[in-house]
């Protein structure tokens, strides 16, 4: 046999696995790296994180990202340089991670590798009828696996399109495996730079479960945070917000948008949600002269409220719920507390009261994607319009 495929076969037999998760998000704070030690698969996976770090992004490497992310029009020979480069950097950084964890890339039999979105155009997005839902992830794995030496699984987001879904979120296909837990109706929610939950139903039913973006998690925050205030990338703790009042003008009009009353499941992403989003909603509430305290207050406001929004417009009768939450928002009180007023009937929790860091958690979900597409079958999950593309996810490249 071909010895790539060998090679393939051996991992899949394995009893235990240990599988590298990477996910760079929206926020382009760094790389989280999750080493993950695996058994079984589907309703069986088992996991254990062994060992997490992100590894931040120096301010040239969100430079070079931020000169395509989300943009219009690029150079294109950037966009072709950045593919390959980021490839290597995150290869460099797995390398410094398993160096500092005494781990040698020979232990590990994969990794599962999201890359970067520089660029999510679902159908409801990009408006134009005859084009498909697309979107674009770098970071080249054929760079990570013959830099490394380990087996890469990559662009987890292009099968759930090309079998008809908007190639986000994927944490469903992970959260259904690894979160259910029979007699409590759960919704994951991830506080990342965009939004997203996961619910998952007591009742084990697999044809219940779904997910869906909600819209600005961090986005908004961090991009006039690092406007307003030079030097600083985020509301730490919420302190900015804190001090200020929300506008009710303004958040009405930041709430205006078809975005909020389109169907479940739906995604989205800073394409949509940008600083120029804010500036119209700006003019059209006349609020151009919102102090910068004040437009914090009504950004993370702006978070709450469509977050509760989408998950009130789910469960129009909102059942005992536990949400059980993730992404680096999950450290902002202003936003937590908003939360928590607005979702006042469900009791709140974070995913370590489940085992898994929520800082982890989705570089965790991509090494458990690749255990799936390495010796799992695809999920039947979800029904009609909600409906989860059972396809087994990702591109599989090879050291050598
Ligand atoms: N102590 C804190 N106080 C307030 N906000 C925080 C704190 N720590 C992290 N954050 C927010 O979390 C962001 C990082 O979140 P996270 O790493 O989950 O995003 P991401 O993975 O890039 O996003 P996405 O899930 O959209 O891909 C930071 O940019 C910041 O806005
Ligand atoms: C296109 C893309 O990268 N989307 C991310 C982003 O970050 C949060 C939200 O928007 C979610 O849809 C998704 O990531 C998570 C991991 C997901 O697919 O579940």
């Amino acid at each position: 046999m071909n010895s790539n495929l060998s090679r393939l076969l051996a991992v899949a037999q394995k009893p235990e696995r240990r599988i590298i998760g990477l996910m760079s998000g929206t926020s382009l704070d760094g790389l989280d790296v999750a080493l993950c030690r695996f058994s079984g698969h589907g309703a069986a996976t088992r996991v254990v994180v062994e060992h997490f770090a992100t590894v931040p992004y120096s301010a040239a490497i969100q430079e070079n990202i931020r000169r395509v992310f989300a943009q219009d029009t690029v150079e294109l020979q950037h966009l072709t340089l950045l593919h390959a480069w980021l490839g290597t950097t995150h290869a460099d950084m797995v390398l410094q991670c398993l160096a500092q964890w005494n781990v040698l890339p020979a232990e590990v039999d994969a990794i599962a590798s999201h890359g970067q979105t520089v660029f999510h155009a679902p159908k409801h997005q990009h408006g134009l009828p005859d084009w498909p839902n697309a979107t674009l992830q770098l970071g080249d794995a054929d760079h990570l696996a013959v830099r490394t030496g380990i087996l890469t699984l990559s662009d987890f987001r292009q099968k759930h399109v090309a079998a008809g879904g908007q190639g986000a979120p994927l944490a469903v296909y992970g959260d259904y495996l690894i979160f259910s837990q029979p007699g409590e109706d759960r919704l994951l929610l991830n506080l990342g730079g965009i939004a997203n939950f996961t619910y998952l139903s007591g009742s084990l039913d697999a044809a219940a479960v779904f997910s869906t973006d909600t819209g600005p998690g961090n986005t908004l925050l961090d991009a006039f945070v690092r406007e307003l205030y030079p030097g600083k990338h985020f509301d730490e703790n919420g302190a900015l917000a804190a001090q200020g009042q929300i506008s009710r003008e303004l958040l009405t009009a930041l709430l205006d948008h078809p975005f909020f009353a389109a169907p479940i499941p739906r995604t989205t992403g800073p394409e949509l949600f940008s600083a120029a989003y804010v500036r119209t909603a700006q003019h059209r509430s006349g609020t151009t002269s919102l102090p910068p305290h004040d437009l914090l207050a009504t950004l993370t406001a702006f978070s709450a409220t469509s977050i509760a929004g989408a998950v009130r417009q789910a469960f129009p009768t909102l059942p005992a719920l536990t949400i059980y939450a993730s992404g680096g928002g999950m450290h902002n009180p202003v936003l937590m507390a908003a939360l928590q007023q607005a979702l006042s009937s469900c009791r709140f929790s974070t995913t370590a009261a489940l085992g898994i860091s929520p800082d982890a958690k989705e570089a965790v979900l991509f090494a458990i994607l690749a255990n799936e597409t390495l010796v799992g079958e695809a999920l039947p999950i979800g029904h009609g319009e909600q409906v989860v593309p059972a396809v087994s996810l990702g591109k599989i490249s090879f050291p050598s």
